[in-house]
C-alpha cells in the first residue's frame, strides 16, 4: 500500500524553508510515498486585514471570521501563501500542483459557531478518490478552506485541515510545521508530549494561541491512527512528538 505524509507548513513557516526541508521532499518523493502539503497563511491574513483596518481577533487560537475578514482570508491564502510555497517547491523541481475547496469539491465543511466565530469551519468531507488520483502524480499543496453543502466558503484551522486530511487518507505520519522548535516548557523543548500534559498545560496557559489548536490537532490524529505526529520548525528535527496517554 502506498504510504501518506501529510505536512502542515504555517504561514510563517513558508518563508523560513531550508534546502534540507526541499531535500528531504524530493527524497521521500523519490522513495515512493505520497505527499500532501496543507498551507497556513495566518500572518498573510493579518496584513491584508490590518492594511484594510479590520480588527484581528481569535478565540483559542481560531480568527473570528465576518464576511469581509473571509473575502481577505481567501485572497492571503490563494492569492498570496499558496503561490508562495508552490513558486518555491517548483523551483526545486517538485511537481506540485495547488488546490482548494472548490477544485471538485475536494474539501466540504460546516460551520463551528456562528455566533462565536464567523465564517469558521470544521472539514466533514473530502473527495478522497480525487485527492488520491491527484497524489499518485504529484505532491498536493491544499489550501485551509472549505465549502459548505450550499456553497458558502468557510475559513478552517491549517493544523485542523491537515489532521482530518491525515486520518481520513490514513496518513502514516502527519508533520506540523511552526516558526518554534516544538512545545516549549521552562525554556526547552518538551521531547514528547501527551494529551494528559496537553490539557494541563492548556490550563495552566503554558500552551497558548495558535499552538492550541495546533496542539488539539495532534492529539486528534494520533488518537484516530495516524502513527506519528509531530510539531517542529524543522523537517530534519524531532520537535515535539505526540504520543499516546502513558499507562502509570
Ligand atoms: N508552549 C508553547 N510552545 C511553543 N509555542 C507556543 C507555546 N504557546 C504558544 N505558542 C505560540 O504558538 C505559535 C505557533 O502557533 P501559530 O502562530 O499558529 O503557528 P503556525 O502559523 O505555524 O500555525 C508560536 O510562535 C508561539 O508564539
Ligand atoms: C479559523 C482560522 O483561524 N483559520 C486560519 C487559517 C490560516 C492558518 O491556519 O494559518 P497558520 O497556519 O499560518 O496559522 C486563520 O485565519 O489564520
Amino acid at each position: 500500500m502506498t504510504k501518506l505524509i501529510v505536512i502542515k507548513i504555517g504561514g510563517q513557516a513558508i518563508s523560513q524553508l531550508n534546502a534540507t526541508f526541499f531535500d528531504q521532499i524530493a527524497q521521500w518523493y523519490r522513495q515512493h510515498y505520497q505527499i500532501l502539503i496543507v498551507h497556513g497563511g495566518g500572518p498573510m491574513i493579518n496584513r491584508l486585514t490590518t492594511q484594510l483596518a479590520l480588527p484581528v481577533h481569535k478565540v483559542n487560537g481560531l480568527r473570528v471570521t465576518d464576511a469581509a475578514t473571509l473575502a481577505l482570508t481567501k485572497l492571503a491564502l490563494l492569492g498570496d501563501a499558496q503561490p508562495a510555497l508552490l513558486a518555491q517547491l517548483t523551483q526545486h523541481q517538485l511537481p506540485v500542483l495547488g488546490l482548494n475547496a472548490a477544485d471538485n469539491q475536494l474539501l466540504t465543511g460546516e460551520l463551528i459557531d456562528y455566533q462565536q466565530l464567523g465564517y469558521v469551519g470544521r472539514l466533514t468531507g473530502i473527495n478522497h478518490s480525487q485527492l488520491m488520483q491527484l497524489l499518485a502524480h504529484h505532491i498536493g499543496v491544499l489550501a485551509p478552506l472549505a465549502l459548505t453543502k450550499t456553497g458558502q466558503w468557510l475559513n478552517v484551522n491549517a493544523d485542523m485541515a491537515a489532521t482530518v486530511l491525515a486520518q481520513q487518507l490514513h496518513a502514516e505520519k502527519l508533520v506540523l510545521l511552526t516558526d518554534v522548535p516544538g512545545i516549549m516548557h521552562h525554556g526547552n523543548v518538551m521531547t514528547s508530549l501527551s494529551p494528559q500534559q496537553a490539557q494541563r498545560l492548556i490550563r495552566t496557559a503554558v500552551i497558548t494561541a495558535g499552538m492550541q489548536p495546533k496542539v488539539q490537532a495532534a492529539i486528534a490524529a494520533i488518537q484516530t491512527g495516524v502513527r506519528q505526529a509531530v510539531i517542529t520548525n524543522a523537517i530534519d528535527q524531532p520537535g515535539t512528538a505526540i504520543i499516546q496517554e502513558v499507562a502509570v
